[in-house]
């Protein structure tokens, strides 16, 4: 069973749930993801699905059934994202702002006071605020605590367009988390949205998953992700960034929301960042020191290079997990958010890069991430629709690993890509157990939110992948629950931890 007070959710984003009403009045054609999903090119390649988001779930309509439909289930948390986009659809380069640099040319603090705050007003997309405003109050009358996330993946256009970042080689000045702009104009996002919603909420979020937007941006160009290029100095600047981004923006929060909205909350605004794959890079052959040595290399780029920086204030500028430099101002995390789905198996081999030497790993195949779907994985696991490997052990292994910088975790999300509902209730029997284990060995867990309430849109894959307990009708947008899953869930939400007869079902012979 879990402690009392543990919470039970589930996670969402904006891009992936927001569109889809009936005559279009609550599309975002503000962002580079908007911009990338419908060129002609990246479809004929192949690169995205050809399937458009403004054909999707209609969350922005319907919230109020969606919200109901998950206090059914007994949740008491929601994570929600806000899209930058549709708060501020057009620059705000325009606002002045002081920025102090630190030696190594890192923004260490930027001057944003009130009247930056009243500047930025004139510029935001009020009716939006208002809107997400409504969002967040109905789920805090049906009792959840919430959690919001200030970016997930998506970008404004104005700053980032992947389209003409990739035609001009990042040449151009719309290139994202690659220039040090888009640090200056996110610490204003932060600091405006902790200013406009703060009285509502307590817990956020400044990240999902930054080292997906880098890895699958600039060092995977067949990945289905903007801006789709090659290009290792990119990725380094952009890791730099987001990283000096998470710090000012934790900074910006904690000065802008000050008014408490939850009595159970430690602080008016409990400051995190939403990350996937925290140790779990495996060695394919663990007596093989390089394998070994391979998987610590992964993991320390993947995850704990970041998480040094906000934590420690040490900074592995070198990408060698060897050599770091102090950064003080970089520290600030107050929970890390895990998202995790799968694990890697990993080979050594030669850094691909000269300048990154981390990356001296390859992932092995049918293994983690590299499975095929409708098969089973090379150690005879499970494999989901995306071709991603069912590795309860992992949920374990990666709560123990964030663990160590001493913040508590909440699970932000875990789910798989079942449109058949075969998989579903064993996946969150196998790895909600695996955070209960966790939380009898004295590991501190809050929370645990599923990915995802209902179907949606998955980025470069489109409609393809089926998320949710409910899936989704993309004709009339009708909820249908996936009966099995939505039982399952709803039995251990109850139970608060997996019951007896879910594990007999289930786990028999596993243990
Ligand atoms: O979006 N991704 O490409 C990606 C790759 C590896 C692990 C997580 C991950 O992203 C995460 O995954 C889920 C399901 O795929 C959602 O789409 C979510 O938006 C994202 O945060």
């Amino acid at each position: 069973m879990m402690p009392e007070e543990f919470l039970w959710g589930v996670g969402q984003s904006g891009f992936q749930f927001e569109m889809g009403d009936k005559l279009r009045r609550h599309i975002d054609p503000n962002t580079d993801w908007w911009k990338w999903v419908r060129d002609p090119f990246n479809i004929k390649k192949e690169l995205v699905s050809g399937d458009l988001p403004e054909d999707g779930i209609n969350n922005y309509e319907l919230f109020e059934n969606d919200h109901k439909l998950a206090k059914d289930l007994g949740l008491n948390a929601y994570r929600i994202g806000i899209e930058w986009s549709r708060v501020f659809p057009c620059p705000t380069w325009t606002v002045d702002t002081e920025v102090e640099l630190d030696t190594y040319g890192l923004i260490k603090d930027i001057k944003i006071d009130k009247s930056t705050l009243d500047e930025l007003d004139k510029l935001a997309n009020k009716e939006e605020i208002i809107y997400y405003r409504r969002v967040i109050q109905h789920l805090r009358e049906l009792g959840f605590k919430v959690f919001v996330n200030l970016n997930h993946f998506t970008l404004p256009v104005w700053i980032h367009d992947p389209l003409a970042a990739r035609e001009k080689a990042l040449t151009n000045g719309r290139i994202g988390w690659v220039s040090q702009r888009t640090v200056v104009e996110f610490a204003k996002y932060a600091a405006y949205i902790a200013h406009a919603l703060g009285d509502l909420v307590d817990m956020w979020s400044t990240f999902n998953e930054p080292m997906v937007v880098v890895e699958l941006g600039y060092l995977a160009p067949y990945s289905g992700f903007p801006p789709g290029v090659m290009n290792p100095e990119a990725a380094k600047l952009a890791i730099l960034n987001m990283i000096n981004a998470h710090a000012l923006a934790y900074k910006m929060i904690k000065r802008f929301d000050t008014k408490k909205a939850d009595d159970d909350s430690k602080s008016p605004a409990e400051v995190g960042i939403i990350y996937n794959n925290i140790g779990v890079a495996y060695p394919k052959d663990p007596n093989d020191p390089k394998d070994v040595k391979a998987a610590e290399n992964d993991n320390y780029f993947h995850s704990g290079l970041f998480f040094d920086a906000i934590h420690k204030g040490r900074l592995n500028m070198e990408f060698d997990g060897e050599n770091f430099v102090k950064v003080r101002h970089l520290k600030g995390n107050d929970w890390i958010g895990l998202n995790y789905y799968t694990r890697e198996v990993v080979r050594y081999s030669e850094p691909k890069f000269p300048s990154i030497p981390l990356i001296s790993f390859k992932g092995v195949p049918n293994y983690g991430y590299s499975c095929r779907p409708g098969t089973t994985s090379a150690d005879n696991r499970p494999v989901s629709d995306i071709g991603w490997e069912v590795y309860p052990e992992g949920i374990y292994d990666s709560i123990v690993e964030a663990s160590k910088y001493g913040v508590p975790v909440y699970v932000t999300e875990n789910g798989v890509a079942d449109s058949a509902d075969m998989l579903r209730p064993y996946y969150i029997v196998s790895h909600v157990s695996k955070i209960e284990e966790a939380i009898e060995n004295g590991y501190t867990v809050k929370g645990y939110m599923h990915w995802a309430l209902t179907d949606n849109y998955e980025w470069a894959l489109g409609f393809s992948m089926r998320f949710g307990l409910y899936k989704v009708d993309l004709i009339s947008k009708e909820r249908i629950p996936r009966e099995k899953s939505v039982d399952t869930y709803r039995k251990i939400v109850q139970y608060n931890g997996v019951p007896d007869d879910l594990k007999d079902e289930f786990l028999k012979g596993e243990e």
